[in-house]
């Protein structure tokens, strides 16, 4: 039973797909290669720049709140003895605010916490008892300090630097103080903040409660969850990956001033730093194509090209009873080396093939004994010599009394006699002649291009030949009886017809006594 269809796909697609795939499975890899080593590189460096920048303006800070607390200190040293002497507080406080833009406000306050002095003047505290966190901690550590953020007598959320006022004897008078404004301009701000807003970076400030003092829009709030301001209000500097509290993916740098114990933190989103990157890697892809299809018509073209020469000789051998198959094959441009090893591996087989079938054909229409043509051989012939408009005689042989022979010597010494006849036949007659063996010990002569009287003088020849032969093993001399006709392409009469014609003068030359040459009736005048 045939087998079911199955569908298989051709070697044209198959390459084809092959190689998309491989291209694509490139392309990715080296489009995902390069993206990650430049997306590597970029956050690398945003991750240094930022650290870098965070160390920097640390650094200004520190050196910003110790220019300042120099300040102070020079101011509570020159208030020491001057701590009655309103109008020297008055122009000590009114030159510190003044002199520099270093704080918001600036003011003395006694050791019990009332407001010697304050400056601007335009708030009225002056006289009042001051009761804030920042106070309360200056005059109870009286040493230098830098309070933690709070909101102020005047509403105000600021930040508090003093220096303890100490008299020549060391008793502890009081402090000098400036505040910062958080929330208002003032060069704490502005080391902060003036140079870093630009591709979404920003930068923000917390104090050791991980509270945020500077930041663009967040001032006040306490940050729980991020892991820079832990690390960096421990007292640590460098640069991290991190998720901040809103959940966004930060490059930060970060890095801790040591006078006030805040850490600075500098910081850009992921998906910001990425942007520029992301849009490059598009355009990359967007060029790529054109040459990507160009690549694919080239694969297309060369993968036509290998599976041509495969097809035509698969179609080749799907046809193979067509009359001009070797040559078909031979015709296939087989430019590469499999294709050529099938084609000649194809031609070698049909070559083989065609011998096999000769050989056959060959063995179907001969005799096996006396080598000359059987019966269906005869016929072939004759349909050859018609089909070429060949004239030709026709000689019918029986071996005379042949049945004595098997009879006296028996069947096998018949078969040699049999060879014999045969072979003084092929000997005699030319090698266009058709020699046959009819059936049992009877033979017939085809002669194309002889007419009768010619094959007259063959035949009698051959039967001279016969009866002169020496049989083998002591067998008597043999004797053939022979009938002629003619046929003639130009004559109404049929093949069949004459090869019946000397069929009976072949009986005729029997009845006659045999050994003898008979010619057909009608053809003796
Ligand atoms: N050895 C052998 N004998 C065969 C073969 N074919 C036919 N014969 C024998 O040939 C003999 C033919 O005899 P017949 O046709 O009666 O006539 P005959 O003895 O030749 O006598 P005439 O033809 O009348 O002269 C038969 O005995 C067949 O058995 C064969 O292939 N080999």
């Amino acid at each position: 039973m045939p087998s079911p269809f199955k569908f298989r796909v051709d070697l044209k697609r198959l390459i084809l797909l092959l190689s998309i795939f491989i291209a694509i499975i490139t392309f990715i890899n080296t489009i995902y290669a390069s993206y990650s080593v430049q997306r590597e590189i970029i956050i690398n460096n945003t991750l240094e720049s930022n650290r870098v920048y965070a160390a920097k303006l640390a650094y200004s800070t520190e050196q910003f709140l110790l220019s300042s607390q120099q300040q102070l200190a020079y101011s509570a040293k020159t208030l020491q003895d001057k701590m009655d002497d309103d109008a020297a507080l008055t122009a000590e406080t009114e030159r510190l605010l003044m002199q520099n833009n270093n704080f918001n406000s600036v003011f003395v306050v006694r050791n019990d916490g009332a407001m010697l002095s304050f400056h601007p003047t335009s708030i009225p505290l002056k006289g009042v008892k001051i009761r804030s966190a920042g106070s309360i901690e200056a005059i109870e550590l009286k040493k230098p300090i830098i309070s933690d953020p709070y909101v102020s007598a005047v509403n105000n959320y600021i930040i508090v630097q003093s220096y303890p006022i100490f008299s020549a004897d060391k008793r502890y008078l009081g402090y000098v103080g400036g505040s910062f404004y958080l929330e208002k301009e003032n060069i704490l701000n502005s080391i902060l903040g003036e140079h870093y807003h630009r591709d979404s970076s920003y930068l923000y400030v917390v104090d050791k409660h991980k509270r945020l003092i500077y930041h663009p829009n967040r001032v006040g709030e306490i940050i729980t969850n991020n892991s820079v301001i832990d690390t960096v209000i421990k007292g640590n500097s460098g640069a991290d990956r991190v998720v901040n509290s809103k959940g966004v993916d930060m490059l930060a740098g970060y890095a801790y001033i040591p006078i006030s114990g805040w850490g600075v933190v500098a910081q850009k989103p992921v998906s910001i730093t990425l942007a520029e990157l992301n849009s490059q890697i598009k355009k990359v892809i967007i060029n790529t194509v054109p040459l990507a299809i160009l690549t694919l018509i080239f694969i297309w073209f060369c993968t036509y090209l290998i599976s041509q020469p495969l097809g035509k000789l698969a179609s080749a051998v799907e046809d193979l009873d067509s009359h001009f198959i070797n040559d078909r094959i031979r015709s296939i441009r087989s430019w590469y080396f499999e294709a050529d090893r099938i084609k000649q591996a194809l031609l070698s087989g049909m070559n083989l093939v065609n011998q096999r079938i000769n050989k056959l054909n060959l063995d179907s229409l001969t005799d096996p004994m006396t080598k000359l043509y059987n019966r269906r051989g005869l016929k072939v012939m004759i349909t050859e010599l018609q089909k070429n408009h060949k004239s030709f005689s026709i000689i019918a042989i029986d071996i005379d009394h042949f049945k004595r022979i098997n009879d006296n010597f028996g069947h096998d010494m018949g078969d040699k006699v049999i060879q014999l006849v045969a072979k003084l036949m092929t000997d005699s007659f030319r090698g266009a002649d058709v020699l046959c063996r009819a059936g049992g010990e009877e033979f017939l002569m085809l002669l194309p291009g002889t007419d009768l009287k010619a094959a007259t003088v063959l035949a009698e020849r051959l039967r001279a030949n016969t009866e002169l032969s020496e049989m083998p093993d002591n067998v008597h001399n043999i004797t053939i009886s022979l009938g002629l006709s003619f046929w003639s392409v130009d004559s109404e009469v049929t093949v069949e017809e004459s090869l019946s014609l000397a069929d009976k003068a072949l009986y005729s030359a029997k009845n006659q006594g045999r050994n003898r040459v008979v010619v057909a009736d009608n053809l003796t005048n």
